[in-house]
């Protein structure tokens, strides 16, 4: 049953051969395996990676263009000049992927377009090399008139499988999961060890290698190249509409959409009165789909028969069966000195006016569970944000485990042995559980972004740490279904995932049922004794003057104490800051 879609692509194989004069049908379709062929390769970088391209047409003008020119200058082959294409493609978009990928969102939507545009000035103006406005001819296809178009249709279909059979294996490795979790929340992403840089611009050249080569086909189907039709905007136009009608960001969407958009213009262009009715028509089209099928068709239809009895559970019965057996770093022998694993050093950062934290020093002792507690609003957050790498300190220093961190990216931050949660939980809601416990990077390897996304020991060891929290009936559930007090114990096995020396839990009691709030200190606990330094910010003081030691107490985005909890109970400096007259009055009592 898996593997229905073989059916449809036999089909498509057997074609030609059972129907060989149908040049028409044939046209139809080998332009419909095109356009698959540029939405496959398009939803790897806007798709899977939420970087939407609106310009990625100009990697087909590309192919096309260095197709023409070699066969214009060497006389090669537009088939053989192909892969030739699919570099150009790759080259252009490394050179110019360092650049558009720095922008998000809109803005890196309208640097796309800005770039079709520009390469369609540059065609006609290099005209030394393009042959300006007047174009390229290329020589006739040399195969004889009765084979119609036979040859492209093969050329155009084993692309289009090539190009599915790649996006389907990078969905499947780490490097899939990391585009995906790219899209979800990029900063997330960074703090848990996903070179976020490394990725994109992979991404992107990933998204172009097929779209290059189907260029070079393409020059040679048309016969004929000029700059406006090479570097148009209705190609990307139409690129983007198919994978949003099937469904961005899943495997088959952009197929299925780029038969519907190719069949559907087709339709239009015979009945709707030439080709100006085709573009109305994805207007028309583009505008419905973004109103009433967002999502696209393959998943609607999948929400549709999805169970509707999704198990959303309350937090009782998470952490029954935790297991404190969990591979954890080796302790060292500093540890026992209690070294200073993370020292912070006049550390400050401002927003404008206001300076949030302002000459901050800090020391986690390697081995300590270290509490920063102050009121609302005294900058802990933001130190935190300061020592991830979430945020870059306008001075100061940051040392960990003896090395200087403070202007590294987060991810090397986190391959360090840095971990962190987060105040309001950040998993990736939609993957399953299990899925955002393997996501993180542990280090910066090829061969661990291109191991499998959810196999070998990995994939154990991920059910291991859920088994540690409790939570491995939930593996295969949606993350967003979990309660929030589960979620945040999966964030803290996905953090384990890391092997972290250090973990920073922000606010870990926050929001969470108090039942669990003493199963949580455990863990806490448990990871401690097997070698773990926490440095925790929490509001449940009654919470942190139990578990930690020593607590440093914020204010005005500095600490003003620090020592074991016995003494920051009674300090009448900290009950003034922080704990209030309530809690002043109950310490005299
Ligand atoms: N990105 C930002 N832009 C502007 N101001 C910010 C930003 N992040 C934090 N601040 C401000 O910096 C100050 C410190 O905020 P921060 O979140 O670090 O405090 P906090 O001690 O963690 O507070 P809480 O306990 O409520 O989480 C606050 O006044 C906050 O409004």
């Amino acid at each position: 049953m898996k593997r229905l879609w073989l059916v449809p692509l036999a089909g498509l194989f057997l074609y030609p051969v059972i129907r060989p004069y149908d040049a028409y049908p044939q046209t139809v379709l080998l332009l419909a395996f095109l356009l698959a062929v540029q939405a496959v390769s398009w939803n790897i970088i806007s798709g899977y990676a939420g970087y939407v391209s609106l310009g990625h047409s100009a990697f087909l003008g590309l192919g096309s263009y260095t197709a023409g020119i070699v066969g214009v200058h060497t006389g090669l082959n537009p088939f053989l000049a192909a892969p030739l294409g699919g570099v150009v493609a790759v080259l252009g978009a490394l050179a110019l992927g360092a650049v558009v990928l720095r922008a998000r969102g809109h803005a890196f939507v309208i640097i796309t377009i800005a770039l079709l545009l520009a390469m369609q000035v540059v065609a006609t103006n290099w005209s030394a090399l393009t042959n300006g406005s007047t174009g390229i001819t290329l020589d006739l296809p040399f195969w004889s008139r009765d084979y119609q178009n036979v040859p492209f249709y093969y050329f155009f279909l084993l692309l289009m499988v090539a190009a599915i059979g790649f996006s389907a294996a990078i969905r499947r490795t780490k490097f899939g999961t990391g585009l995906v979790a790219i899209r979800e929340d990029e900063g997330k992403a960074a703090a848990i060890g996903v070179d976020t840089t490394r990725f994109k611009i992979l991404a992107f050249c990933c998204s172009t290698f097929f779209v290059g080569m189907a260029g070079a086909g393409y020059a040679y189907f048309l016969t004929f190249l000029n700059p406006v039709g090479a570097f148009g905007i209705l190609g990307s136009v139409t690129i983007v509409l198919s994978a949003l009608v099937g469904g961005r960001g899943t495997l088959w969407g952009p197929v299925v959409g780029a038969f519907a958009v190719q069949i559907a213009g087709e339709l239009a262009t015979v009945y709707g009165g030439g080709s100006q009715s085709r573009v109305l028509l994805f207007g028309v089209a583009l505008v419905l789909v973004v109103l009433f099928l967002p999502a696209g068709l393959l998943p609607t239809i999948a929400r549709w028969r999805r169970s509707k009895t999704v198990e959303y559970t309350d937090q009782a019965g998470a952490l029954a069966a935790a297991q404190v057996s969990v591979r954890v770093p080796e302790p060292t022998s500093r540890m026992a000195d209690r070294w200073p694993l993370l020292e912070v050093r006049g550390a400050t950062k401002r927003f404008g006016g206001l300076v949030a934290v302002d000459g901050a020093d800090l020391t986690v002792a390697e081995g300590s569970i270290t509490a920063l507690i102050g009121p609302n609003g005294s900058g802990k957050t933001t130190l935190f944000n300061l020592v991830t790498g979430a945020m870059r300190a306008d001075a100061g220093e940051i040392w960990f485990g003896g090395q200087r961190i403070d202007r590294l990216p987060p991810w090397t931050r986190g391959h360090l042995g840095l971990g962190r949660t987060f105040q309001v939980t950040r998993l990736f809601k939609s993957m399953t559980v299990l899925q955002n416990v393997v996501a993180p990077m542990p280090d910066a390897r090829w061969r661990t972004m291109l191991a499998g996304a959810v196999s070998g020991h990995e994939a154990d060891r991920a059910r291991e740490l859920l088994g540690f929290v409790g939570l491995s009936r939930f593996a295969d559930q949606p993350a967003g279904s979990l309660s929030y007090g589960q979620q945040k114990l999966v964030e803290l096995a996905q953090v384990l995932m890391m092997e972290p020396r250090l973990i920073l839990l922000d606010e870990p009691a926050g929001g969470v049922n108090p039942s669990l709030v003493g199963r949580l200190c455990d863990v806490v606990r448990g990871l401690n004794e097997q070698g773990v330094t926490f440095l925790v910010v929490e509001h449940n003081v009654p919470m942190v003057l139990e578990l930690c030691d020593p607590v440093v107490v914020f204010s005005r985005g500095k600490p003003i104490a620090c020592g074991p909890p016995s003494l920051i109970r009674s300090d009448p400096v900290v009950l003034d800051a922080y704990l209030g007259e309530e809690a002043t009055a109950d310490a005299q009592a």
